[in-house]
């Protein structure tokens, strides 16, 4: 008989986009983002960070103050879909850990992704946000909250046959 403790698509593709986050150096908040064609196959993954070659440790993190790090940061969702090498996002879904901002919906739209499948909204009431949804819902981009069904998912790096 097959197993039956194993992740849905959802849970695959949302895990690989919290692991992408992991790479964020951002010390606040840590975005990952998963694009996805409709036979279930990974076109992209990308997290927040400064652009190619724009050190991590030159430019601020801060988020407040004369120097912040809003300027310069590559949202996940923008980098992911940066990263897919010119391949077509048409009718694809992206996985992202937090609701994108206004600027990654017009690159969501453009791109020609259908579907954003979300975890939080925190910043659900900001003018961003606020904006982003209006623009995906008049491009009649899907929007959808996960709820998992376990709250966690551990990975092992351990050599052990339950992991
Ligand atoms: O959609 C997004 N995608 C994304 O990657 N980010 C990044 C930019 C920043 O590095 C960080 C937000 O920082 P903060 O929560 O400290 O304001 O998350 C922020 C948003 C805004 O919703
Ligand atoms: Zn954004």
């Amino acid at each position: 008989m097959k197993r039956q403790d194993y992740i849905s698509w959802d849970e695959y593709f949302m895990g690989v986009s919290l692991l992408a986050a992991k790479r964020s150096k951002d010390p606040n908040t840590q975005v990952g983002a998963c694009i996805v064609d409709s036979n279930h196959v990974i076109l992209s993954t990308g997290y927040n960070g400064f652009p190619l070659g724009c050190s991590d440790d030159e430019l601020p993190w801060a988020r407040t103050g004369e120097d912040t790090k809003y300027p310069y940061v590559v949202h996940a969702e923008l980098n992911a879909i940066l990263n897919s090498g010119g391949k077509s996002l048409r009718d694809a879904t992206i996985y992202v850990g937090l609701f994108p901002c206004n600027e990654c919906a017009k690159a969501i739209i453009q791109s020609g992704i259908r579907e954003v499948v979300y975890l939080d909204d925190k910043y659900a009431n900001a003018k961003s946000t606020l904006a982003s949804k209006r623009l995906l819902s008049m491009a009649g981009v899907k929007m959808r909250k996960l709820k998992p069904r376990e709250k966690t998912l551990v990975l092992s790096f351990e050599s052990n046959p339950d992991r």
